[in-house]
C-alpha cells in the first residue's frame, strides 16, 4: 500500500457513545495491510496498530477499537461479513461493523440461481441488512428484467432487492435512503459486478477507480485490491471488498455443466479448443446470430469461463489437473453419445 493515509473524520453511531465516554479514544480501523492495522481516532489522527489487539483478536475493516494506556482492545462487532474462499478451505472475514450490505450482480448474471443464493446467505449469515443490488440494468430488456425478478424472488426470497444503473441512475437514490452519515455499508460481488462504480454513483463523485481506468492484467481484467473504509460524507461509510472470484461456480467443469446449452453446441466448433470469441467456424457464434441460442447466454458463459480459468489458474497443477480429468471424461462422454 502507497500514499498518505486518508483522513476520514469518525462519526461515531450512537450506540457507541457510552463507549467512547467511558474509554475516552475510540478509534476504528480503516484498511489492514501485511499484518499492519490503520486506524484513525476520533481526533482525526491516522494509527498504525499491530494487525491484532489485545487477547490476539484480528482486526478487520471496519473495526471499532479503544486505547487503554497503549493497548488496543477491539470492541465487539455488531455484524460480520465473511465468505468461504474455496481455495483457501477457509472462511475469510472482509468487513465488520456493515448495517448495509450491498449483494452486487450484474443483470446478465441476475438469473445465476446458484450465486443467488450463495449471496442470500452470506447476506444473512452476516448480521447485516441485505440488499441485492443488480447492476447494469440498463442493459437489461423488459423481458429480461421479468425473468430477473421470478429468479430472484425464487432464489434469494425476503432480501430486498434493487435494480440500478450507473448510466440512467436508476436505483441509486434507493440505495442512498438507506445510508445516512454515521451508517457502514459494504459491496460484495464478482469481480467486475460494478461494485465501484455504485460507489461513485451514490457518492456523485469519483472516489474508486473503476474497471474503465484502472490497470488492466493481461486478459483485460482489472481488480480492486485493497478493502478499505471510505468517506462518503452524508452518505456514511463504505467498504469496497476486492472482486470475489471464489463466491460463484469457479471450475470449468461446473461452468461447462452450468452452460449444458452452449458445452453442446461447442461440439461442432471446428476446433476443439475454440474459445467462442472470434474463431472461424465457432458455432457457438453463428448460433448466437441465428438466435438459436439466447441472447446473453455467451456473454455470462464467457463471463464465467474468464473466472474459472483465473481461479484454475490461482489454485496451481493440482486445479488443472482436475480440468484435464474433466476434458478426458467429457470427451469419453462425446464418445458414448456418439460424437
Ligand atoms: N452499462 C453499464 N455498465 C456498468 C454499470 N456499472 C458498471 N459498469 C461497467 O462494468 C465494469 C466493471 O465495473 P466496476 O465498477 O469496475 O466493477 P467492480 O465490481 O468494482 O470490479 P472489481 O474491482 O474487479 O471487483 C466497468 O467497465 C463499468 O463501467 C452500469 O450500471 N451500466
Ligand atoms: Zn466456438
Amino acid at each position: 500500500m502507497t500514499g498518505e493515509p486518508p483522513l476520514i473524520p469518525l462519526r461515531l453511531p450512537e450506540r457507541l457513545r457510552p463507549t467512547q465516554d467511558a474509554h475516552g479514544l475510540v478509534g476504528r480501523v480503516v484498511r489492514v495491510d501485511r499484518g499492519r492495522a490503520l486506524a484513525m481516532d476520533d481526533s482525526g489522527r491516522a494509527v498504525e496498530i499491530p494487525g491484532s489487539a489485545s487477547a490476539g483478536a484480528e482486526l478487520c475493516t471496519g473495526d471499532w477499537v479503544t486505547w487503554t494506556s497503549g493497548e488496543v482492545t477491539r470492541l465487539e462487532r455488531s455484524s460480520v461479513i465473511a465468505r468461504a474462499s474455496r481455495a483457501r478451505g477457509e472462511g475469510q472475514t472482509v468487513a465488520v461493523n456493515v448495517d448495509v450490505l450491498f449483494l452486487v450482480v450484474r443483470a446478465e448474471e441476475a438469473t445465476r440461481e446458484r450465486l443467488l443464493q450463495r449471496l442470500a446467505a452470506i447476506g444473512w449469515d452476516s448480521g447485516a441488512r441485505p440488499v441485492l443490488v443488480i447492476s447494469a440494468a440498463d442493459r437489461a430488456t423488459d423481458a429480461r428484467r421479468r425473468e430477473i425478478e421470478r429468479v430472484v424472488i425464487r432464489s434469494a426470497p425476503g432480501v430486498e432487492w434493487v435494480m440500478t444503473s450507473a448510466l440512467s441512475g436508476e436505483g441509486i437514490e434507493e440505495l442512498a435512503s438507506m445510508l445516512g452519515p454515521t451508517t457502514t455499508a459494504a459491496l460484495l460481488g464478482h469481480s467486475g459486478a460494478g461494485k465501484s462504480t455504485l460507489i461513485n454513483s451514490i457518492a456523485g463523485a469519483n472516489v474508486q477507480q473503476t474497471g474503465e481506468v484502472r490497470a488492466r492484467d493481461v486478459k483485460g481484467r482489472h481488480t480492486t485490491t485493497s478493502r478499505e473504509l471510505i468517506d462518503l460524507g452524508e452518505r456514511g461509510y463504505v467498504i469496497d471488498t476486492p472482486g470475489v472470484r471464489e463466491l460463484g461456480v469457479l471450475d470449468g467443469h461446473s461452468v461447462e455443466r452450468t452452460f449444458t446449452d452452449v458445452a453442446a453446441l461447442a461440439q461442432s466448433c471446428r476446433f476443439s479448443d475454440c474459445r467462442h470469441e472470434s474463431e472461424p467456424g465457432c458455432a457457438v457464434l453463428a448460433a448466437t446470430e441465428s438466435g438459436e441460442l439466447e441472447p446473453g447466454r455467451l456473454d455470462d458463459y464467457q463471463r464465467l469461463r474468464r473466472e474459472a480459468d483465473h481461479a484454475e489458474r490461482k489454485a496451481g497443477p493440482a486445479r488443472r489437473d482436475k480440468g484435464r480429468e474433466y476434458n478426458r471424461l467429457s470427451r469419453q462422454y462425446r464418445r458414448a453419445r456418439g460424437h
